[in-house]
């Protein structure tokens, strides 16, 4: 009889699923085109972004070509329309009361860190916001210029070798922008380099998010057990826990020798902000433990994931392009901003002498441009809108793909968009539409770091010229893309020169 029952259950269940997951891929009026949707995995599998064999931002600038520029996307079985024109990302980033940040921009991440500021809305975010934003305005940032050019000098004695090949410099760019955020942000030594705990500890931490981020069938239920019993996620996020204990701990200890000083710094505005009765309703202001220490986890791994990935493809780009590294070279000895010839000498950099390298901030915006760091921005439309004719219902996710906008041939005249040609922003593209280029996304929910992002990139690419530092190509050197919370070069293998 038992046996009975379970089978019949077990049939239940089976019929149920079957018919809810036909249901959702079931076609709709409102479809756009796009590629049949995998059952289970939606597009993700028969693109090949599950197996690893495309990126992101790939896929999508091969649907755009066989589809326009409009189409659908499914991310399991979550039907999203993505769109890759200037006008549309117009549209969906100016409109903030329609239009706003997507539980699928970071699916399921709410398992592991359920109070950063990249999860919530309304008037959460704004509370979080208000602690957050006014420690990473340009103003504020600037000021740890000469903290940004220590960490500089500190990665090329501790990374670049004279004529070694070097092939892990992906990880010694991500020590080197998790220095930078420990220090500006954190007013704390990270003492990050390649085997340091605390970097293996994010590595793993970043390694099971994006395991999760791409599993957005799975039961949030299964999420839960999977995470809780895995020992080494848990052994990262212990870790990853004691450092933002010690880190506010430390931040309290000073904050009592000086009351009433104004925060200088993330870890600063943080505890200065701590209130346990910090809620949406009654007390708008403030934080709480919990939403500190969420906060901690997603400042480093924000501010040292996506800047480092960009710095790498700054390396991979300068290989394959000697005639650039030259020209900043020159741009450096027209400013009497290079080395001495008895390397006894590095000239100061100052945030004046660093304006006036037009030539270098070409190459950075060259690099923000054309490197997929972050393929895309996701919206949520929180009532029913039409985008260039797209009929857009209550609750429908949409993607605004930024790489794809980014190195679109109708925004970008001055020679191929998909080359890296600094130039450009020197000639016809000059005055390029200001939302041609949008490596940080828009709108309300724009990247916060972006400032801090600028600065540390221009900077350490002047002080690794102003250093005589040349990067030469190698055979092993052939690029492609690995997607991970950012978009990595899969092959950096570049031989580093000291002229
Ligand atoms: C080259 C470096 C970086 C790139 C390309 C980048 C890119 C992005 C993008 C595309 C978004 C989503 C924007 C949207 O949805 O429209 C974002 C959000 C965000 N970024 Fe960055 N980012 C970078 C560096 C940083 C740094 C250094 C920090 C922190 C110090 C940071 C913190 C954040 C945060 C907290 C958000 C979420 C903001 C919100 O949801 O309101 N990012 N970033």
């Amino acid at each position: 009889m038992v046996s009975i029952v379970i089978a019949a259950l077990f049939v239940i269940v089976i019929t149920l699923i079957y018919i809810y997951l036909k249901r959702a891929y079931s076609p709709s009026p409102d479809d756009l085109p796009g590629v049949k949707p995998h059952i289970v995995f939606g597009n993700l599998l028969n693109s090949g972004i599950l197996t690893g064999k495309l990126s992101f931002h790939q896929v999508f600038l091969d649907y755009q070509r066989r589809f326009g520029d409009k189409f659908q996307f499914w991310f399991g079985s979550h039907r999203c329309f993505v769109f890759c024109g200037v006008e549309h990302a117009q549209i969906i980033f100016a409109d903030r009361h329609t239009f706003e940040q997507a539980p699928l921009s970071f699916p399921n991440f709410d398992l592991l860190c359920p109070n950063a500021i990249v999860m919530l809305t309304g008037a959460k975010w704004k509370r979080h916001i208000r602690v957050l934003l006014p420690m990473l305005k340009r103003a504020k940032i600037i000021g740890h210029l000469e903290t940004i050019v220590q960490c500089a000098d500190h990665f090329i004695d501790q990374n670049l070798h004279p004529g070694q090949v070097h092939r892990d410099l992906v990880s010694s760019c991500q020590s080197f922008t998790m220095n930078v955020i420990g220090f500006i942000g954190f007013d704390h030594d990270f003492d990050a380099h390649i085997n340091s705990p605390i970097k293996k500890a994010f590595r793993d931490f970043i390694f099971y998010s994006v395991s999760i981020l791409l599993s957005p069938w799975l039961p949030r239920w299964l999420g839960k057990i999977y995470l809780k019993y895995n020992w080494k996620y848990q052994h990262a996020y212990r870790l990853i826990h004691e450092l933002s204990e010690k880190l506010v701990e430390e931040e309290q200890n000073k904050e009592s020798e000086m009351e009433n000083k104004r925060p200088k710094n993330l870890i600063a505005s943080l505890v200065s902000s701590l209130n346990e009765q910090a809620n949406d309703d009654q007390v708008s202001s403030g934080l709480t433990h919990a939403e500190i220490f969420d906060e901690v986890l997603i400042m480093i791994l924000a501010g040292y994931e996506t800047t480092s990935t960009a710095l790498s493809w700054f390396i991979f780009f300068a290989s394959k392009n000697p005639q650039v590294q030259q020209k900043m070279k020159e741009e450096l000895r027209k400013h009497h901003l290079l080395m001495t010839d008895d390397l006894k000498y590095v000239p100061e950099l100052t945030s004046e002498n660093l304006t006036s390298l037009t030539y270098c901030e070409c190459v950075t915006k060259e690099v923000l441009r054309l490197a997929p760091v972050a393929g895309f921005s996701v919206r949520i439309a929180t009532c029913d809108t039409i985008v260039d004719a797209v009929k857009i219902h209550r609750g429908q996710t949409v993607f605004i793909a930024l790489n794809n906008i980014n190195t679109d041939a109708r925004y970008w005249h001055h020679a191929d968009p998909r080359q890296f040609v600094p130039e450009r922003f020197l000639g016809e593209d000059e005055n390029h539409h200001s939302l041609a280029m949008i490596p940080f996304g828009g709108g309300h929910r724009a990247c916060i770091g972006q400032e801090l992002a600028w600065l540390e990139l221009k900077t350490i690419i002047v002080r690794m010229m102003q250093r005589g530092i040349t990067f030469e190509d190698t055979s092993e050197n052939t690029g492609g893309y690995e997607d991970h919370l950012s978009c990595l070069p899969k092959k950096l293998a570049v031989r580093v020169r000291f002229d």
